[in-house]
């Protein structure tokens, strides 16, 4: 039977399978995963093939098989070097909650999230949340922020998680699919997610404002159906949405304006820094790209403080 894995505790699964029903599995034999050293084999989110034990009390399932992945989110292992874990897969797109000022979101922020998101191949929404609190003035510069990633390719959205507004487009996006929130404290994720499903109750809920973190505790992350033919993955603990490590050459690839322009440069591994005859930086002249794009790629480049490269937890 067919299923998909909805929660792990690292060796139990809990697997829903096409007739809906909820399985506890197990795993029998190996899984390796080409190129990568994990420390679980199965995650969140894997549809997985699982046969049924109907001896036992309780009907248990085995873990045959697992499908190839669309996309995964890893961190590192916290004890083994070299290891990974995989925190959730096939993930159909991530949600950034970005406030203005109430906590500021840089978009130095923004860039970086972006680029991870590129890099797991995970599609990315920016919501601007809390628009029932600002002025005309600020409302004027989310416009402009909408703007300028919108012309990239990113969709965006004003909404306000308090009042209401728009929260039935965000739930018109997620019809079908499998997303995850994400964005600093306080930009009102819970909020959100209350108000798209009341009932639900998830675990960064309870996390949050407490001190439960630090700890060398294990977070899985947990997928839960809401009401209306959309499923969230609920990652307590791990800010942002895990790690990767990108070579300099490659981050312009993960900015898709530069991508776009990047045959146009002189030196086909150009890193548009000072080499002649950057597309890039012609377009940044002409002010096709943005300067605080160029900020950040060039902030990354150049290694200041590197988050990405190290486990993010909630402090
Ligand atoms: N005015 C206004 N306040 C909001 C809105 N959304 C959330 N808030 C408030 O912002 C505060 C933080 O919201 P949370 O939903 O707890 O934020 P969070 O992102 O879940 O924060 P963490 O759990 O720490 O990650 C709460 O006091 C919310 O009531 C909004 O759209 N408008
Ligand atoms: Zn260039």
């Amino acid at each position: 039977m067919k299923g998909t894995v909805y929660k792990s505790t690292g060796s139990w699964y809990q697997v829903k399978a096409e007739n809906g029903d909820f399985y506890n599995c197990r795993i029998k034999g190996k899984f390796r995963i080409k190129g990568i050293k994990s420390t679980n084999p199965v995650a969140v989110g894997d549809e997985v093939e699982i046969d049924l034990d109907d001896d036992s009390e309780e009907t248990q399932g085995v873990i045959k098989k697992i499908s190839d992945r669309d996309n995964y989110i890893i961190r590192k292992s916290v004890n083994l070097s070299k290891q990974t874990h995989i925190i959730a897969a096939n993930i159909d797109q991530v949600f950034l909650m970005v406030t203005f000022n109430n906590p500021p979101t840089f978009t130095t922020f923004i860039d970086r999230f972006l680029i991870t998101a590129e890099a797991y191949h995970v599609q990315a929404v920016l919501l601007f949340n809390k628009i029932d609190t600002y002025d005309e003035e600020e409302i004027l510069e989310i416009k402009f922020l909408a703007k300028l990633y919108r012309d990239i390719g990113y969709e965006c959205l004003g909404i306000s998680a308090k009042t209401g507004k728009n929260v039935d487009k965000v739930k018109e996006m997620m019809l079908g699919k499998t997303s995850m929130f994400s964005g600093h404290s306080g930009t009102g994720k819970s909020t959100l997610i209350n108000a798209l499903e009341p009932s639900l109750n998830l675990k960064t809920l309870e996390i949050s404002g407490q001190h439960k973190q630090g700890q060398h505790t294990t977070t899985f992350a947990e997928m839960f159906d809401l009401s209306f033919d959309a499923r969230i993955i609920d990652t307590p603990g791990i800010k942002g949405f895990g790690v990767v490590d990108i070579e300099k050459e490659e981050l312009g690839n993960y900015f898709p304006e530069f991508f776009e322009l990047k045959q146009d440069c002189k030196f086909h591994n150009c890193l548009h820094l000072n080499e002649p005859h950057c597309a890039v930086k012609d377009a940044l002249d002409d002010g096709e790209i943005s300067w605080s794009r160029y900020k950040s790629y060039l902030q990354i480049i150049e290694g200041e403080d590197d988050p990405y490269r190290v486990d993010q937890y909630k402090k």
